[in-house]
């Protein structure tokens, strides 16, 4: 180990040679380009970065009342390390800035302690879609992302079940052993997950947030144990339960369906009843939708989502806004304001003040809502 490898429990000479100082905020440590200190109350944030884009940026705090190290387990899905990082303090997160990184991998939010990328921009309330199994959620989410394709994508869950005959691994489902499954739940990779019809199904923050990275609203088709989780989580989204006309229907649609043995249908059914119970008298849900005459479902389904009427519109060119974040920069904040400056000693500063008055979500997964502004001709902006 050498002398910038952290110790659990115990500071290494060269920190606290620079903790000695009184707080640092978001200055880079005198010992090596990859190392940060962000002060919170007691605790001060070391992030330290292997700098070869391999490994992650590891985080270590620095308890100052105790005078002790303490190695936290971060959620969340941790960025790589890269050729350097700049950290500041805002809104009691810390702002991870990355060299030298591609343009949608360069901004992080390290939520004391959770990762979340920084995205510029916002997204769509994500729609959440539960009801008992056979009752349509699948039929009309398809409805729905074929007269729309470029406004709605399917969170792909995780599941421990067997895939049915046309069923492909990462379209439909995730596929996943249960042991592994199990091992990420411990790891913080779902948003949700539970135990349904004898199965594990899981929603992993990813699933959600690469559907809003490429510019889209996500649909969640989950039980109601699922979307009861959703509702407790950061992840503001519309929730909508949908009723059969009866349970003889049900029961004939699964039947119909033909891809449950016998004892799985009459299982489903059991679990029905209680969901329907459930879905109807909770505060879950911000709207029922009775799946009796499938068109005339799927017309109101469009309705409550304000799409009646609406023509699906070819997919808008607008590029997303990208930072070129300066390889060696130095950064400050005034108020809500992050600048980020470059350009040598006594050259004119190249600026790009980052709005950080409108964040929204959080970890897990994605921090939106941040805007920019290029003060200085030669940085290159694509917008
Ligand atoms: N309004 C409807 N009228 C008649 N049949 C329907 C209607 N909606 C869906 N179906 C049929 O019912 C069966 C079950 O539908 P679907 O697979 O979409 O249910 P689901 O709610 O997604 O079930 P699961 O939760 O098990 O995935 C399918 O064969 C589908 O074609
Ligand atoms: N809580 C979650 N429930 C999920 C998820 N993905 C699907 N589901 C629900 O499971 C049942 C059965 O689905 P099937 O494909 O085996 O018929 C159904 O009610 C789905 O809504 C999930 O990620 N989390």
């Amino acid at each position: 180990m050498d002398q910038n490898d952290s110790y659990i429990g115990e500071a290494p000479a060269f920190l606290v040679e620079d903790l000695q100082d009184g707080p640092l905020n978001g200055l880079e440590l005198k010992n090596g380009t990859c190392k940060t200190t962000t002060t919170v109350g007691d605790k001060t944030y070391v992030t330290v970065g292997a700098g070869d884009g391999t490994l992650s940026i590891d985080v270590q705090i620095f308890d100052r009342s105790l005078g002790e190290w303490v190695h936290p387990t971060v959620l969340g899905t941790k960025p790589l390390s890269c050729k350097g990082h700049s950290a500041v303090l805002c809104k009691n997160r810390i702002l991870v800035l990355k060299k030298g990184s591609k343009s949608d991998d360069q901004i992080w939010f390290l939520e004391v302690v959770a990762w979340s990328k920084g995205v510029i921009g916002n997204a769509e309330k994500p729609i959440v879609i539960s009801g008992p199994s056979g009752v349509g959620k699948g039929t009309l989410i398809s409805m729905l992302m074929k007269e729309f394709p470029s406004m709605f994508g399917f969170s792909v869950s995780h599941t421990t079940r067997a895939p049915r005959n046309m069923e492909k691994d990462g379209v439909h489902y995730h596929f996943t052993e249960k042991s592994v499954m199990e091992k990420e739940i411990k790891n913080g990779k779902f948003l949700e997950f539970a135990s349904v019809h004898g199965n594990l199904y899981g929603t992993s923050v990813e699933a959600v947030e690469v559907v809003a990275d490429a510019g889209k609203r996500c649909i969640l088709d989950i039980d109601v144990q699922g979307a009861k989780s959703v509702r407790a989580s950061s992840l503001e989204a519309i929730f909508i339960f949908v009723c059969p006309p009866s349970m003889e229907e049900l029961e004939k649609r699964l039947r119909d369906r033909g891809t449950e043995t016998e004892e799985q249908i009459l299982k489903r059914l059991r679990n029905a009843k209680a969901e329907i119970e459930q879905g109807t008298s909770s505060n879950i849900f911000d709207f029922m939708l009775y799946n009796d005459k499938l068109e005339e479902s799927y017309e109101k389904l469009k309705k409550l989502l304000g799409l009646d009427g609406f023509v699906a519109a070819s997919p808008k060119s607008a590029a997303p806004r990208e930072i070129n974040l300066p390889v060696d920069h130095s950064v400050s904040k005034i108020d809500d304001k992050i600048i980020i400056s470059s350009g040598l000693e006594k050259e004119p500063k190249n600026l790009i003040m980052l709005d950080v008055s409108s964040l929204k979500g959080g970890a897990p997964g994605r921090t939106r809502g941040l805007d920019f502004q290029v003060i200085g001709a030669s940085l290159d902006l694509h917008c």
